[in-house]
């Protein structure tokens, strides 16, 4: 599962062209890979010492940790390597002993299932990943470049990291993740004790128990042989743990036969302390802010710009050139009662102002020059952004531009005006302005990476290079304008592709925690609904 997923991970990702090889064990998750298309190479169960013969940049290595232990002495690789295990002593200790340019990883994102069909394509965004710097605490034994890309490689995955020694590690999943799993399966284990509770509740017509019951037992008895090795390879940190949580149950009890019951006062509120201090609104990864846009079904006047009413919240859509983020933020801002910016028509509308002071002919320098001479902003050159109902309007000079900033012409121009800094500073401080006062849904380029780094809603939009043309080509069609032939169109979004993901500043990319949204293969209708069923779980 993990394998695979990570195989469609690299598969969609924006900046990730190379060959992906893998190596599996049975000819059934070959099929499933091959099937998918996720790998350009498959392997079934190869010696491992022969696979420095593929000449890898960069390995993972994905299988249960008791056969990591066993492999790694065998390898022969000169590239970094990397795993996914989920106890690391026994693995770091196993590694110690080789040459291997090594250096352990734990995304926090396994699950229960396995094998390429429970592959999960948004796995690692927003997820921890776990990055072994030593054996000891304290003792970093990692060579600092390979750390650093081992690091942006589940980085570049959308994953959050965290450095920690493996025997820190160990200590701190048997407590934060292992532990709890073995108490979950205790307390199913604890129903056999009173065949009446069982008993009884089967009978009832439904379960008499509330949702705390089902959260408690979510996690029992997952999967007995992953568990075991986990067990056997961090065995005395989640029996210390077990014993802890002896020792607290035992207190409990004390306190519960006593005649008093005032005790369950401080004890609870102690617990509550504790539940907040691991899961407390300003950790990532529990849906932070639990006040997400409210799921108003119509537009309405709190769209105005300053509305009382609208709290700043932010959801940034980012990705290439027709993706689909304007129709979905559309959609989505219309759902949700909030504004939609298009920071990419504000490029658009930049970059129309400037042409119509310069002329068409005026070069790329003569465009940066002018901020510098005459403060173009959006304001010093009578150039407004405005909303109305809900609809992004720009004016230049008074005059609403429409379909003006939509020429090939201004398209083949923007360039001009997103390569420098002063401009996007400039659209940046506006967007910024406008989400202090109001909810928005803004699309572009670098709205998660630059513009609204902090916010915890982040999606990534994308779609093949030839789909994307043949929808502009429809577009174009459809609203009566000329359209150019489809590999003419497909080289014009390559090509601002390219522009668009090596500028300098606010180039395109992934944005750390966002969630991916391939849409080539998936129309609009369910792209927002993916988008909205991402909110609700989080909020
Ligand atoms: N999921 C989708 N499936 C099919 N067509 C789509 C989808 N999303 C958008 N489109 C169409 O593709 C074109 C480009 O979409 P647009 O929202 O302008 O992309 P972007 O803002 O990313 O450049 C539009 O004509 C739109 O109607
Ligand atoms: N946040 C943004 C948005 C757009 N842009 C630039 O503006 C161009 C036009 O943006 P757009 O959203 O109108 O693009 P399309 O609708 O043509 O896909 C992009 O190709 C980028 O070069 C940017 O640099 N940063």
């Amino acid at each position: 599962m993990m394998g695979a997923s990570l195989a469609h991970a690299l598969r969609h990702h924006a900046h990730f062209s190379g060959e992906i090889i893998a190596v599996v064990r049975s000819d059934r998750s070959a099929a499933a890979l091959r099937e998918k298309g996720l790998a350009d190479t498959i392997l079934v169960d190869v010696d491992p010492t022969t696979l420095a013969q593929y000449n890898p940049d960069f390995v993972v290595l994905g299988t249960p940790v008791l056969s990591l232990v066993e492999m790694l002495p065998l390898l022969r690789l000169d590239c970094p390597v990397t795993d996914m295990g989920s106890t690391r002593l026994a693995i770091e200790r196993a590694a110690r002993g080789t040459t291997l340019r090594f250096a352990g990883s734990h995304p926090m994102c396994g699950s229960e299932n396995s094998g390429p069909e429970a592959l999960v394509p948004d796995l690692f965004v927003n997820r921890l990943c776990i990055i072994i710097n030593g054996i000891e605490e304290a003792v970093v034994d990692r060579d600092a470049d390979l750390l650093d890309s081992i690091e942006t490689f589940w980085k570049e995955l959308g994953m959050h990291t965290f450095r920690l020694d493996a025997t820190t590690h160990d200590r701190i999943v048997a407590g934060l993740s292992h532990g709890p799993h073995f108490l979950s399966s205790a307390l199913a284990m604890t129903y056999l004790s009173d065949p009446l509770l069982l008993a009884k509740n089967e009978e009832s017509p439904c379960a008499i128990t509330g949702g705390g019951l089902r959260d408690m037992l979510r996690i029992a008895g997952s999967n007995p042989v992953m568990w075991r090795d986990i067990l056997a390879t961090n065995q005395r940190p989640i029996v210390d743990f077990l014993k802890s949580f002896r020792n607290e149950l035992d207190t409990l009890i004390q306190n519960a036969e006593r005649s008093d019951t005032d005790w369950v006062l401080t004890y609870q509120g102690r617990a509550h302390e504790v539940r907040d201090r691991i899961y407390g609104n300003a950790r990532m990864g529990n849906g932070s802010s639990a006040n997400l846009i409210p799921a108003t079904h119509e537009a309405s006047s709190s769209l105005v710009v300053g509305s009382e009413n609208a709290k700043p919240r932010i959801l940034s859509l980012d990705g290439p050139a027709g993706s689909g983020k304007s129709t979905v933020a559309g959609i989505i801002a219309r759902r949700l009662g909030c504004l939609h910016a298009d920071s990419g028509a504000i490029y658009r509308s930049l970059t129309y102002a400037c042409m119509q002071l310069l002329g068409e002919q005026a070069s790329p320098e003569e465009f940066g020059r002018v901020f510098l001479e005459q403060t173009p902003d959006p304001h010093g050159f009578a150039l407004r952004v405005d909303y109305d109902n809900g609809k992004q309007l720009h004016y230049l000079n008074e005059e609403e531009l429409g379909l003006k900033i939509r020429t090939p012409s201004v398209t083949a121009r923007i360039r001009y005006i997103a390569d420098h800094a002063q401009y996007r500073n400039r659209v940046n401080e506006l967007l910024r302005e406008l989400g202090a006062k109001t909810a928005l849904i803004v699309d572009g380029r670098d709205i998660g990476t630059v513009v609204f780094p902090d916010t915890p809603f982040k999606f990534y939009l994308d779609a093949a290079v030839r789909t994307r043309a043949e929808r502009r080509r429809k577009e174009l069609i459809e609203s009566g304008m000329e359209a150019p032939s489809l590999e003419e169109l497909e080289k014009q979004i390559a090509d601002r592709d390219e522009q668009d993901r090596n500028r300098k500043i606010g180039a395109l990319q992934i944005p750390p925690g966002a969630i991916l949204i391939d849409t080539s293969n998936i129309d609009r209708d369910m792209v927002v609904s993916g988008i909205l069923a991402h909110l609700q779980e989080q909020f």
